[in-house]
């Protein structure tokens, strides 16, 4: 084992919204190469957890460290941490008014000053693995949801970021096309990408997560090899959630 630190570590993280505590001492961590998937129940905080990862929430009490630096401490640039983390959300938020191509590559211009010609021939590299190089010049309305959600996954890892933050991203697609979306996560993993993921999907966090974090009003349940977690879960809370989200 080398010494390196987690990419991501949450240590006794809260976070509340006026008196609602939503996080309520979470620690956990996500290592180099590693896919780890948060479960739960709808609210029961894995969104806000992630977005205590990328700053977008206040943190209450508690640490975030990114590859060991304390990212929580308020003198911390929280642009500069953001620019260091791809984040995809459940609607991919694609601006509109920008084709397939400069949708990719405005992070790396604008945040990560790439020059253009070398962000475009990197953005054109990722599209065409993900089938997508033909629709270069389009605009995101002119693509199906499951086309866009790759899209916004590619502008994710476009500017090669140490960690991905992935939230529901098949949730608002239609079962036909979250196929596609997944094969891609799938390839990311295999590419040695490390990844936290808040998913309602078992079955795949079973076949990609190494680990998996059983969320339960805020408080880490149960954490585990995936196997272990969604096929032999310790704790009443888990089997209980589980057999709801796996009834048939
Ligand atoms: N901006 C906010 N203001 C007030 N309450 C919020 C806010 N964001 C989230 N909450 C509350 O925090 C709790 C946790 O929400 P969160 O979205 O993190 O849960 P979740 O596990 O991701 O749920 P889901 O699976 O439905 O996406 C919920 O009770 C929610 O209503």
């Amino acid at each position: 084992m080398s010494g390196a630190p987690p990419v991501l570590e949450l240590r006794d993280v809260r976070c509340a919204f006026g008196d609602h505590e939503v996080l309520r001492g979470i620690s956990l961590s996500v290592h180099r190469h590693e896919v780890v998937a948060l479960i739960g129940a709808s609210g029961s905080g894995k969104s806000t957890l992630l977005r205590t990862a990328n700053l977008l929430e206040h943190i209450g009490d508690g640490q975030v460290l990114l590859a060991g630096e304390d990212i929580s401490d308020p003198r911390v640039d929280a642009d500069a941490v953001r620019a260091r983390i791809g984040t995809v959300f459940q609607a991919y938020n694609l601006f509109p008014h920008l084709s397939v191509l400069d949708n990719v590559t405005l992070a790396a211009r604008l945040v990560h000053n790439v020059p253009r010609a070398r962000a475009e021939a990197r953005a054109l590299d990722l599209l065409a693995s993900i089938g997508l190089g033909a629709k270069a010049k389009a605009f995101p309305d002119t693509l199906s949801g499951g086309q866009q959600q790759r899209v916004a996954i590619v502008r994710a890892i476009a500017t090669e970021p140490e960690l991905l933050l992935l939230d529901e991203i098949t949730s608002a697609l239609d079962p036909e096309l979250v196929g596609e979306v997944l094969d891609l996560v799938r390839r990311l993993k295999d590419d040695g990408a490390t990844i936290l993921m808040a998913t309602h999907e078992m079955a795949f966090a079973r076949e990609v997560a190494d680990r998996v974090v059983f969320l339960d009003q805020g408080r880490v349940c149960e954490t585990g090899p995936a196997r272990e977690v969604l096929g032999t879960p310790r704790e009443p809370r888990t089997r209980e959630f589980l057999s709801r989200v796996l009834a048939p």
